[in-house]
């Protein structure tokens, strides 16, 4: 595929991004990039991000006729250049562009939240599959499926993906015949603009609590909401969960731009008066998680979703998961016969899995990490395993998401018997030291704490030291096969490795 300077200028007078282009040759670009390394001749470069001058000469090396950039640069001597105003968002709209707006052909379904973005996707890609069986795409923190072959399901870098990347995967999706596509929305999508310019079909907003506040990330949490209310404004249609945070601020960013009728609110709480989904709790333990769902507006009946549903993954937030995912469904004809059954044999990987180890406690993994989801993983386990002791295994990040540590005491201190405060994605800083802060907001007396650096000793011992009724709690990493550390994936077995691992030590 050719992408040609005047098309290139057109769409970037478009978007009002152009500031001017210093023009050697009129040639036509025969791929774009981001990345030098991967630059091939006759392509389009583009320096983002923390971009290095130096990596403009290896483009130009490796044949590179143009490059994109907010400056001009002496190491782009004899190339064209493209100087704009804002160096992403031109990346986006020409990635767009480039492969040729796969978005018009595919009905795409973004969610967005700080808690169950994941949950929710797997639960709209398996309600969607369902009815349009190899139609379906996913593109999610843990896998991005672009078409029905084995080789068209990859494990993702991050949760929504660069905007070239995005596009890019998307043309293959429509290649290979997808018509719908469910997508995480990270908030870090519409601070880096990586999906600048795209129009969601429907946009579904679960809850807001504080995380991704730190360097790298949001300078505060109004720019944390800020950027998740985008969804909001670009999706056409918008489903909501009226129990979330900051519900005035999320339902005037989705009026803003939707007509009301367009919008569908859901709660769990029968004293939310105007929403028109309610989820009833039938019951959630930790064999059953049941729920009905009631139609309770005029426009919601239309749809013919409502019904007893069960979920095959424990958790009470999950029945708000799974609500979000069904009528963002119907909004794709889905109906209650198609939903319900997928529902019952779903699996989400590193999200409430669990082994039995005979001897000691039953062992759950799950990717909580932050205070909300760990506050509402462990009050549900607390409530499952009333007779033993809750113990958890936990760590925090280096470099991001500062706020856990303290949310990770506060939810310790709430609801642990005892915790085993250990090592996750260190990156650059000192896990003892993170460790430490993780202590500073634990309230003295509620929880013990034992300290063990290595995260496999620490999964080993609180397995080891759990007795029958007792629940471990392997939080934060869910499937993750790697440890962040100063700046090397280094490779892990997965916490339910480690699990398995020490009860086969067992027999
Ligand atoms: C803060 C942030 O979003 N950073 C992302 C961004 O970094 P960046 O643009 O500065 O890129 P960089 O890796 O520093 O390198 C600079 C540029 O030079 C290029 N380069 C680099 C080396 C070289 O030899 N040649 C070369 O051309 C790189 O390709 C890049 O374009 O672009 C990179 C890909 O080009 C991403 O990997 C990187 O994500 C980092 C790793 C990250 O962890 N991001 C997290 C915070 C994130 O985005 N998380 C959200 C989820 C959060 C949530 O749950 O809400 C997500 O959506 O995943
Ligand atoms: N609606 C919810 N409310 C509170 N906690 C939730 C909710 N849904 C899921 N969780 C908890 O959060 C964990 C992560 O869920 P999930 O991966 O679906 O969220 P996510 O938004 O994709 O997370 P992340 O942004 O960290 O990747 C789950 O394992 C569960 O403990």
């Amino acid at each position: 595929m050719d992408l040609e300077i005047a098309t290139v200028k057109a769409i970037l007078t478009e978007h009002d991004l152009l500031k001017e282009i210093k023009s050697t040759k009129t040639v036509a670009n025969t791929g774009i990039s981001y990345d030098s390394r991967t630059v091939k001749p006759g392509y389009m470069f583009f320096c983002k991000g923390n971009f290095k001058p130096e990596y403009l000469s290896v483009a130009r090396q490796n044949g590179a006729t143009t490059y994109v950039s907010e400056n001009e640069y002496p190491e782009g001597t004899g190339m064209t250049a493209i100087i704009v105003t804002n160096v992403t968002r031109a990346m986006a709209v020409l990635s767009a562009t480039y492969y040729n707006f796969p978005q018009n052909d595919l009905f795409i379904i973004g969610i967005t939240g700080t808690k169950g973005k994941t949950s929710s996707a797997y639960f709209a890609h398996s309600i969607l599959n369902q009815k349009y069986p190899n139609q379906v795409a996913l593109f999610s923190t843990i896998d991005r499926i672009v078409g029905p072959k084995p080789e068209d399901q990859f494990k993702s870098d991050l949760t929504t993906p660069e905007s070239m990347n995005l596009f890019h995967d998307m043309r293959v999706a429509v290649d290979n015949g997808m018509k719908y596509l469910v997508m995480e929305v990270s908030s870090q999508a519409y601070l880096r603009d990586r999906v600048y310019g795209l129009k969601f079909d429907c946009g579904i907003f679960l809850n807001i609590t504080p995380d991704h506040i730190g360097r790298n990330e949001h300078k505060d949490f109004e720019d944390y909401l800020h950027c998740k209310l985008q969804l909001m404004v670009n999706s056409k249609r918008c489903i909501i969960d009226a129990d979330t945070d900051r519900f005035d601020d999320v339902f005037g960013a989705a009026k803003a731009t939707t007509d009301p009728e367009q919008i569908y609110l859901f709660s769990a709480d029968v004293e939310n008066g105007g929403v028109d989904f309610l989820i009833q709790d039938e019951e959630d333990d930790l064999t059953s998680n049941r729920f009905t769902l009631v139609e309770s507006s005029s426009k919601a009946e239309a749809f013919h979703v409502a019904g007893d549903y069960d979920l095959n993954v424990a958790g009470d937030y999950n029945q708000s998961n799974a609500t979000a995912a069904i009528i963002a469904a119907a909004l794709a004809d889905v109906t209650y016969q198609d939903a319900v059954l997928p529902l019952k044999s779903i699996v989400i990987p590193g999200r409430m899995e669990h082994l039995n180890v005979p001897g000691h406690g039953v062992v759950f993994v799950d990717y909580a990490h932050n205070y909300a989801s760990l506050h509402a993983l462990l009050k549900f386990l607390k409530h499952q395993y009333h007779d033993g002791k809750v113990i958890v295994v936990v760590g925090s990040p280096g470099d991001k998401g500062i706020s856990r540590r303290a949310g990770f005491g506060q939810a310790l201190s709430e609801q642990a018997d005892i915790a085993y405060l250990t090592t996750d994605d260190p990156a650059f800083e000192d896990p003892e030291q993170i460790i430490q802060q993780i202590m500073d907001n634990i309230k003295p007396g509620t929880v013990e704490v034992r300290q063990v650096l290595d995260r496999h000793d620490a999964i080993e011992q609180a397995i080891m030291n759990s007795s029958e009724k007792d629940v471990v709690v392997l939080a934060g990493k869910g499937e993750d096969p790697y440890q962040k550390v100063g700046g090397v994936d280094t490779p892990w077995p997965t916490d339910m490795g480690v699990a398995e691992e020490v009860k086969r030590g067992l027999s």
